[in-house]
C-alpha cells in the first residue's frame, strides 16, 4: 500500500531550525496495520502508518524483543508524556495575551477583547508558529524522526525546532578544553621563564581541534611533534611556487629524485596523505559503527589559524589587550566559555573581525577563466588566474579609516558581525538601483584591489566591497561560524590567564605566505601569568578611607581571589 510520509528538511544553519514538511515521492514499505489518517495545523494532512518492521512479533526470538518494546514504548510514552505536559512548549504569552486569556475566562466576548487589544498587539493577529524548545539530548536518544512525530501530534503540521545549537554547543567546549591545554603549558613556561613561538603553538591548537571536531581524533600536537604541521606548511609553500613558476620542472621525472627540496615534498606529501588515510579509515569505522551521530552536519576541510598575528600587532595593543581582559574577566570570570558566552564576548568578537581584516587568510583568492572574457576592459583568455587581493580591499584607504590600524572599535560593539554583505551596506542597494534603471553592469577591479561598479563601461562609484574575511558568494567559506567561535574561545581564554609580549632580542616579525600567512622566522613571546597585584594601602589611600567603615574580612576575601582571572593590571 502507498503512504505519503512529511519529510523533514533541516537547513544546515546554526541557529534554531525551522522545519518545513514536503510530501515525498510515494514509497511502498511494508506496514502490519492500516494507516491512521492525522490533521496537522494548517489544514496539512499527512498520512501516519504505524510499523513493525513487517516482521511476525512472534518470531522465536521474540521474548528479548517484546521486552525492548516494552522500554521502547514505556519512553515513548514518558517523552509524550513531557510534550503533552509543555515542557517543550515556548511561552508566547505577554502582558497583552495573558491580560486578554484572563478577561475571556471572565466572559467578555471576544468582539470586545478584538477591539480592545487591537491597538496592543496588532500583530498577534497573525498566527505564531508553535514552537517546541528543550535540550537535544531529550530528542536524541533514538532516530530523530521518531520524536518528531510525537511534536507533531503535539503540535500539528507546522512547528519551530528550538533545540539549541546542537552542535554548536559541543564544539564551544570543545575549543574551551583544547586552549586549556595549551594554557596547561603556556603556564609551565611562565613557570619556568621560558619564552614560546606562539605561532606554532596556534597551529598545533588549531590542529587538535580540527582533528577532534572533524575526525574525532586527538593529534595533541600540543604534547606531541608529529611533523605534519611542518609537512603542511611544506606543501602549501610549494603549491604557492608551483602557481607562480613558469617551467614546471617538478614534472621532469628524474628532478623529483634528486632536487632536495622536491624529497621533501614528497615526504610531506606522504606523511600529509597518510595521515589523512588514517582519519578516514576511522571515520569510515565511525559511521559504519553507526557511532558518528549528526554526522551530515561536520565540516571537513581548511584548519583555521588566524590567531598569528593578534598579539604582534598595532600600537594601540596594550589598551586593547586590558579592553578584552576587562571583558573577559566580567562574562567568564574564571570559568569555561559556554554558547550563550559567544554573544556576550562582544570586544573579543571584534578584536577577531578587525585581526581577519588586516590579516585576511587567504590574503589573495584565486580565480581561474572559463571562457574568453572582459575585466575593466582588458581582454582576459580562456584558462587565465585571476588574483583577487583581499589584502589590499582590507587596507584600501579609500573604504577604511586609518587602513592600517589595528582598531576593533571600528565596529560598534552592538552593530551586525561584520561579513561580506553587510559591510558598506549602500552596495546592495546601489546595484539594486543601477540593475533597475536598466543599462549593462559589470564589476571591475580598481587599482588598489577593490571590486568597483561600472554601467556602460563608465565606473559607478562608489561601489566598493569592503570586507571579505570568509570569501564570499557560491564558494564562501563553509567554517566560518566554526572558525569565529574557536578564535573567540581560544582569545578569551588565553588572555585572560596570560600577558604576552614579543620576546626580547626575538627576530622582527615579518611575514611571508604559504597559501596563508605565515612568519618568517616565528613568533617568539614571552608569556607571563596574570597576577593581581595586592592591596597594600599607601599613605594616601589610607587618608581618603579615613572615616570609612573598613571591612577586613573584605579585605581578606579580595586578596584571597584567583590571581590570575582577575580583572586587567598589566
Ligand atoms: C579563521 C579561519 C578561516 C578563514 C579566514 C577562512 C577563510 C576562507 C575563505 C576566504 C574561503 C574562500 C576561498 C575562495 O573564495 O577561494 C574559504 C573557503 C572554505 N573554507 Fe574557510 N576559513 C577559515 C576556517 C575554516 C574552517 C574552520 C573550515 C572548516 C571547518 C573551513 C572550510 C572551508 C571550505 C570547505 C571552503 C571552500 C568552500 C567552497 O569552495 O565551496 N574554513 N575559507
Amino acid at each position: 500500500m502507498a503512504a505519503h510520509f512529511p519529510l523533514l528538511h533541516t537547513p544546515p544553519s546554526l541557529s534554531a531550525k525551522t522545519l518545513h514538511f514536503y510530501r515525498s515521492k510515494p514509497t511502498t514499505p511494508s506496514f502490519s496495520s492500516y494507516p491512521k489518517r492525522h490533521k496537522g495545523l494548517y489544514g496539512l494532512s499527512t498520512t501516519i502508518c504505524s510499523s513493525s518492521n513487517g516482521r511476525d512479533p512472534n518470531s522465536v526470538d521474540s521474548g528479548a524483543k517484546s521486552v525492548e518494546k516494552l522500554v521502547e514504548g514505556k519512553r515513548r510514552a514518558e517523552l509524550s508524556a513531557r510534550i503533552a505536559s509543555g515542557e517543550f512548549t515556548v511561552e508566547q504569552s505577554g502582558f497583552p495575551s495573558g491580560a486578554k486569556k484572563s478577561l475571556s475566562k471572565l466572559g467578555v466576548p471576544s468582539e470586545i477583547l478584538e477591539f480592545l487589544f487591537s491597538w496592543v498587539d496588532g500583530h498577534e493577529d497573525c498566527p505564531k508558529i508553535p514552537e517546541a524548545k528543550g535540550a537535544i539530548s531529550a530528542i536524541r536518544s533514538e532516530a530523530f524522526f521518531i520524536p518528531l512525530y510525537e511534536l507533531f501530534l503535539t503540535y500539528g503540521g507546522i512547528f519551530r525546532l528550538n533545540f539549541g545549537p546542537k552542535y554548536v554547543a559541543a564544539m564551544i567546549s570543545l575549543f574551551g578544553q583544547a586552549t586549556d591545554r595549551l594554557c596547561k603549558k603556556l603556564d609551565a613556561a611562565a613557570s619556568d621563564g621560558e619564552d614560546v613561538e606562539m605561532e606554532s603553538l596556534f597551529s598545533r591548537l588549531t590542529l587538535d581541534i580540527i582533528g577532534k571536531a572533524v575526525f574525532n581524533y586527538d593529534f595533541d600536537s600540543l604534547t606531541n611533534d608529529t611533523g605534519i604541521i611542518e609537512a603542511v606548511y611544506t606543501v602549501l609553500r610549494e603549491a604557492e611556487d608551483r602557481s607562480v613558476s613558469p617551467i614546471p620542472v617538478w614534472e621532469i621525472p628524474i628532478w623529483k629524485d634528486i632536487s632536495p627540496r622536491q624529497k621533501r615534498v614528497s615526504a610531506a606529501l606522504k606523511l600529509i596523505n597518510d595521515i589523512l588515510d588514517d582519519l578516514i579509515a576511522i571515520c569510515k569505522r565511525m559511521v559504519d559503527e553507526e557511532e558518528l551521530q549528526f554526522h551530515e552536519e561536520y565540516v571537513n576541510e581548511q584548519d583555521p589559524s588566524i590567531l598569528h598575528f593578534l598579539l604582534a600587532s598595532g600600537d594601540d595593543e596594550p589598551s586593547v589587550v586590558s579592553k578584552l581582559q576587562e571583558e573577559v574577566d566580567s562574562v567568564l570570570g574564571d570559568r569555561f566559555p559556554t554558547i550563550e558566552d559567544m554573544k556576550k564576548l562582544k570586544y573579543a568578537t571584534r578584536v577577531i573581525n578587525e585581526s581577519l581584516r588586516l590579516y585576511p587568510q587567504p590574503p589573495v583568492l584565486i580565480r581561474r577563466s572559463l571562457e574568453n572574457d572582459v575585466l575593466g576592459g582588458y581582454p582576459i583568455k580562456r584558462g587565465e588566474d585571476i588574483f583577487i587581493s583581499v589584502w589590499n580591499l582590507h587596507r584600501s584607504p579609500k573604504i577604511w579609516d586609518d587602513a592600517e590600524k589595528f582598531k576593533p572599535e571600528r565596529w560598534p560593539l552592538d552593530g551586525p558581525n561584520p561579513n561580506e554583505t553587510n559591510q558598506n551596506f549602500s552596495w546592495l542597494k546601489n546595484v539594486a538601483n543601477l540593475i533597475s534603471n536598466g543599462g549593462q553592469l559589470t564589476f571591475v577591479l580598481s587599482d588598489d584591489g577593490a571590486i568597483v561598479a561600472q554601467k556602460e563601461g563608465v565606473p559607478f562609484t562608489p561601489i566598493l566591497l569592503g570586507y571579505l574575511p570568509f570569501g564570499g558568494g557560491p564558494r564562501k567559506c563553509v567554517g566560518d561560524m566554526f572558525a569565529s567561535y574557536e578564535t573567540v574561545v581560544a582569545l578569551a581564554m588565553l588572555v585572560r590567564r596570560f600577558n604576552f609580549q614579543i620576546a626580547l632580542g626575538a627576530p622582527p616579525v615579518e611575514m611571508t605566505t604559504g597559501a596563508t600567512i605565515h612568519t618568517t622566522e616565528g613568533l617568539k613571546m614571552t608569556v607571563t601569568r596574570r597576577i593581581k597585584p595586592p592591596i597594600v594601602p599607601t599613605l594616601e589611600m589610607l587618608t581618603l578611607n579615613a572615616g570609612a567603615s573598613v571591612n577586613l574580612s573584605e579585605g581578606d576575601a579580595l586578596l584571597g581571589q584567583k590571581g590570575e582571572v582577575s580583572s586587567a593590571h598589566s
